[in-house]
């Protein structure tokens, strides 16, 4: 594949492709194992907010930088007291924006994982909707270890991909499992060796594009819809009022107020 990169965006901590209907967003700080700093984590943000509302982006990738790992979570370097410190000063846990941001973007996203994905990072793969790893793919939770843990998207949401007990066993013991024991826990969609990743998950994403994006979109939303609360709900009935919008009924509406008139709704059937 031949990545193209987009001129309008600048990053330093991440990088930006794209080709095909394909965007590829790659956390690029393999000398700590890509751990997230404030800064990567706004980095990130504006990254998928560009594939979001880039109409020629169907499918988007999220990996690291090095082979070695996807990610290793917060930076423990720039931890503070209250939270991981941007170079202002003010401290963030801005990774739960971005994680709400994954759920919510009506596009599939697929995780690239290659060894270390630890903490914050498992968590970002958690709320992808697809994982694909390699075989040097190492999975797990060090909250516990390290004086922290994520009780929202990092429990919950783990626990309905895995189970229960599981989830509960990854963050009470902090242990660490390969790609074979993620592949049987329910954990990644499939495993293969570290030189096939990026062509395996290609392939994966080319096999979405070629299915209906709508379709996507709202399956993605419904299967969100209860986890996520109202937050979930607003998504799907989102989908249904931006529907609803293209159809006469709909605007028939906006068409009388627009004329200063009583809309007729008459023509309109009512639908067993
Ligand atoms: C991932 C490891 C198990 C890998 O071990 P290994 O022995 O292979 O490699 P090294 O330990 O030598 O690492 C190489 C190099 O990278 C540095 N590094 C690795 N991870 C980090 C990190 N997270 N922060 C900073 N630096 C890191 C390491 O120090 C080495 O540098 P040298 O200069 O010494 O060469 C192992 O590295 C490991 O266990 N890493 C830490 C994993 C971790 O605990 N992550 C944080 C978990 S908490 C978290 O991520 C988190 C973030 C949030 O924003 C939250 C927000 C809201 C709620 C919860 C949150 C949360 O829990």
């Amino acid at each position: 594949m031949d990545w193209n990169t987009v001129d309008t965006l600048k990053f330093e901590d991440i990088l930006y492709h794209q080709a095909e209907g394909i965007a590829r967003i790659t956390i690029n700080r393999p000398e700590v194992h890509n751990a997230f700093r404030p800064e990567t984590v706004r980095e990130l943000i504006d990254a998928f907010h560009h594939a979001h509302h880039d109409p020629g982006v169907g499918v988007i990738i999220l990996t690291g930088a090095g082979g070695r790992a996807f990610c290793s979570g917060g930076d423990q370097r720039v931890r503070g007291e209250e939270g991981y410190r941007d170079g202002g000063g003010t401290q963030h846990l801005n990774v739960l924006d971005l994680q709400r941001q994954i759920r919510t973007l009506p596009k599939p996203v697929v995780a690239m994982v290659a060894g270390w994905c630890i903490g914050g990072g498992h968590v970002l793969h958690l709320v992808c909707d697809l994982t694909i790893a390699a075989d040097n793919a190492r999975f797990g939770q060090t909250g516990p270890k390290v004086g922290s843990f994520d009780a929202g998207y990092g429990a919950g949401l783990l626990a309905r991909t895995i189970g229960l007990k599981k989830a509960k066993e990854i963050w009470f013991l902090c242990r660490q499992y390969d790609a074979r024991a993620a592949l049987e826990m329910g954990l990644v969609n499939t495993v293969v060796p570290l030189e096939e990743l990026e062509e395996e998950t290609l392939q994966w994403c080319r096999d979405m594009l070629a299915l209906s994006p709508m379709a996507l979109r709202l399956i993605k939303a419904g299967f969100n819809a209860d986890i996520d609360g109202l937050t979930g709900i607003q998504e799907l009935a989102g989908n249904a009022t931006g529907l609803f919008y293209q159809t006469p009924e709909g605007q028939e509406g906006r068409n009388a107020f627009l004329e200063k008139r009583p809309p007729d709704f008459r023509r309109f059937p009512r639908r067993p």
